[in-house]
């Protein structure tokens, strides 16, 4: 598929995986004239050089950004404040800030907080990732048929700012991704319960198993059936990434996390009092909702379809 170029040039602050995936995608695609690639990492640059991902690298984001018309923050979301307060003097007017972190609330404060007035901040979350982390990871297919989630400042009402959403949402649809528009507080809420408690469970139950008096590491791995294995993919992500996520979207984890303790003590409780009906009734509801994520076309019946998609 090919698709107009939307933006000249395009900056991407930290070029891990989704930064490095935007890249590839956008330059397969034709949707940016030139991409701009900054990393504070000495052997990412390197990485990125040696695998020619972008048509400039710099270590300093003043001098990265100068000139964009399109900046995409992909560092961590405890990073993105202080890499937006680098940038601010150097923007282009009109230039279109972004962003991919994995929470909005936090994230849309850090960069409305050293943004000029003189260009559009639209923050935006694209729902796919795997558990692996740097440049070496990206891969230009993984937004395809994915998600992608803005959340534009709903207190500017200005037809440039809707016309630089729109632009924004075309940019990605020309990446291969869908587009939805969120509230900030509904996507952190959402987000909660979709992928970060689940992260929160899979660190928690790798810790468990392998502190668990009697139980040896070897065993846990050895006779590891196919959920535990799920467990240690999603364990294995990136510390830095979860933390971050955790503690900027403490509100409303912690929100989700007490409902699911609860719905916890119902499950403990069913199985001490053997309501071998009500296990049942509950997992033929769960089994419903996974076939209806398969027939939405939004995972793969096969397990770990795609997962392993640009290991190192
Ligand atoms: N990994 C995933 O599956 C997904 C991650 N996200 C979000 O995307 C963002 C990036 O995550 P990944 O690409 O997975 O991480 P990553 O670790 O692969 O890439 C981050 C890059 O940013 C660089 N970096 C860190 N701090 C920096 C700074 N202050 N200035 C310049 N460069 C800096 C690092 O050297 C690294 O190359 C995070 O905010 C995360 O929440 C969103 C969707 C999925
Ligand atoms: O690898 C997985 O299972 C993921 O859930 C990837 C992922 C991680 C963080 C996001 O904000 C979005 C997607």
């Amino acid at each position: 598929m090919t698709t107009g170029r939307i933006y000249e040039r395009m900056a991407v602050v930290g070029f891990g995986l989704i930064g490095s995936s935007v890249a590839r995608i956008a330059r397969e695609r034709g949707v940016v004239g030139e991409i701009i690639a900054v990393d504070a990492s000495e052997k990412h640059r390197e990485r990125i050089e040696a695998l020619g991902l972008a048509d400039r690298v710099t270590g300093d984001i003043a001098e990265g950004v100068a000139g964009a018309d399109l900046v995409v923050f992909a560092v961590p979301v405890l990073a993105m404040g202080e890499a937006m307060a680098a940038a601010a003097a150097a923007l282009a007017p009109g230039a279109t800030i972004t962003d991919v972190g994995s929470v909005k609330g936090s994230v849309a404060e850090a960069l409305a907080a050293s943004a000029p007035d003189n260009v559009f901040v639209i923050p935006g979350h694209p729902i796919a990732g795997t558990e692996n982390s740097g440049p070496d990871a990206g891969f230009a297919e993984l937004f395809d048929g994915r998600w992608v989630i803005l959340t534009p400042d709903d207190g500017r009402e200005d037809p440039a700012y809707a016309e630089a959403v729109a632009k924004l949402a075309s940019f990605w649809r020309g990446c291969g991704a869908q587009v939805e528009v969120m509230d900030v507080k509904h996507h952190d809420l959402v987000l909660a319960i979709t992928s970060h408690l689940p992260h929160l469970i899979a660190y928690n139950i790798v810790g468990t198993a392998s502190d668990l008096e009697g139980v040896t590491e070897g065993e846990v791995m050895k006779y590891s059936a196919g959920g535990f294995r799920d467990f240690t993919r999603i364990a294995a992500s990136d510390p830095t990434m979860w933390r971050d996520i955790f503690v900027a979207n403490k509100e409303a984890v912690l929100e989700v996390l007490g409902r699911f303790t609860e719905d916890l003590q119902a499950l403990s409780r069913q199985i001490r009092w053997g309501e071998a009906d009500k296990l049942h009734d509950l997992f033929t509801r769960t089994r419903a909702i996974r076939r209806g994520v398969i027939a939405l076309g939004q995972e793969s019946a096969e397990p770990n379809f795609g997962r392993d998609r640009g290991k190192h």
